[in-house]
């Protein structure tokens, strides 16, 4: 099987997902952090919606099992694994509630003949959230309550042979660590030099490289950013300039069209504003081709 979704310039072609399911329906949202718009079985709908988006644009979808184990946070199976040319990397969550996920992520690559080439174990912390591709062979990474120094020198480790280059910068506290701040909170790839932005809590350092390199980067609204607790800016790229994004930030959407996108939208109240994580979160690409 064909692998490797570092390279923007293609549209999505496969990726892995999984229904939040019984894991989500018996979640305790204070446990989880999950806000006061948490409604499992909205949910649910809200993410077939999701689904069917990502398979009306030809993308083949890997369910991961949905069993009742306890992972309510597993349907965001994008901070779990990355994969390049090379093959994928199985990561070790920052989030406590999540470290059993891991192996969920082995299987499906088992299941899919993709190859392994490391796996971070031990004190080793990065979640894939704060993972964001700035070409093909350079991976930008978010220093902060989920990914720490200890995970980005392994990736070093892993991805240096291979050709990849691993750029690290900060991320800021924002509102503590209890709730979810991700680099890929603060940007979302649009095509391979575009980006949507908010610019107030980006790493200075990640800007400043973007801008030499010649990105466009458009200003999401802030109080729709705020409104939503930062799902505003969580947008899937589909393909490049063809986008999705969580409904009700007509600005967020305005501007994005105005810059040459399609943007689809789907309800994601309960689904996404509620738990966290936005279309991004809930899909892992395991192909662009
Ligand atoms: N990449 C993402 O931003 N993922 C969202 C994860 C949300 C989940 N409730 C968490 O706290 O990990």
């Amino acid at each position: 099987m064909t692998f490797g979704a570092e390279d923007r310039t293609h549209p999505l072609k496969r990726v892995i997902m999984r229904v939040p399911g019984p894991a989500l329906a018996k979640a305790d949202p204070t446990e989880w952090h999950y806000g006061p718009q948490f409604n499992p079985e909205r949910a649910q709908r809200q993410h077939a919606e999701l689904a069917e988006i990502v398979t009306n644009s030809g993308a083949e979808i890997h369910w991961l099992p949905s069993d009742d184990d306890g992972l309510a946070d597993a349907m965001f199976v994008q901070d779990t694994s990355f994969v390049t040319r090379a093959g994928a990397v199985v990561l070790n969550m920052g989030k406590a509630l999540r470290k059993a996920e891991p192996a969920l992520h082995l299987d499906a690559y088992a299941a899919l003949g993709v190859p392994v080439i490391g796996q971070l174990t031990g004190d080793q912390q990065i979640e894939s959230g704060d993972l964001v591709w700035i070409d093909p062979v350079t991976l930008a990474v978010g220093r902060g309550a989920r990914s720490n120094q200890q995970g980005i020198e392994a990736l070093r480790d892993i991805l240096t042979p291979h050709g990849i280059q691993v750029v690290a910068y900060d991320l800021p506290y924002w509102t503590g660590p209890s709730a979810c701040l991700h680099l890929m909170s603060l940007i979302s790839p649009l095509a391979p030099k575009m980006a949507l932005i908010h610019a107030p809590l980006l790493p200075y350092a990640m800007w400043q490289e973007l801008t030499k390199r010649g990105w466009t980067l458009l200003h999401a609204p802030e109080d729709e950013f705020t409104a939503s607790n930062g799902l505003s800016l969580n947008v899937l790229m589909l393909t490049p300039k063809d986008v999705v994004m969580v409904d009700g930030f007509p600005r967020t959407r305005a501007l994005m069209e105005a810059h040459g996108c399609r943007v689809q939208v789907f309800e994601g109240d309960a689904l996404c504003i509620a738990c966290e994580g936005g279309p991004t979160c809930l899909t892992r690409p395991v192909l662009r081709a």
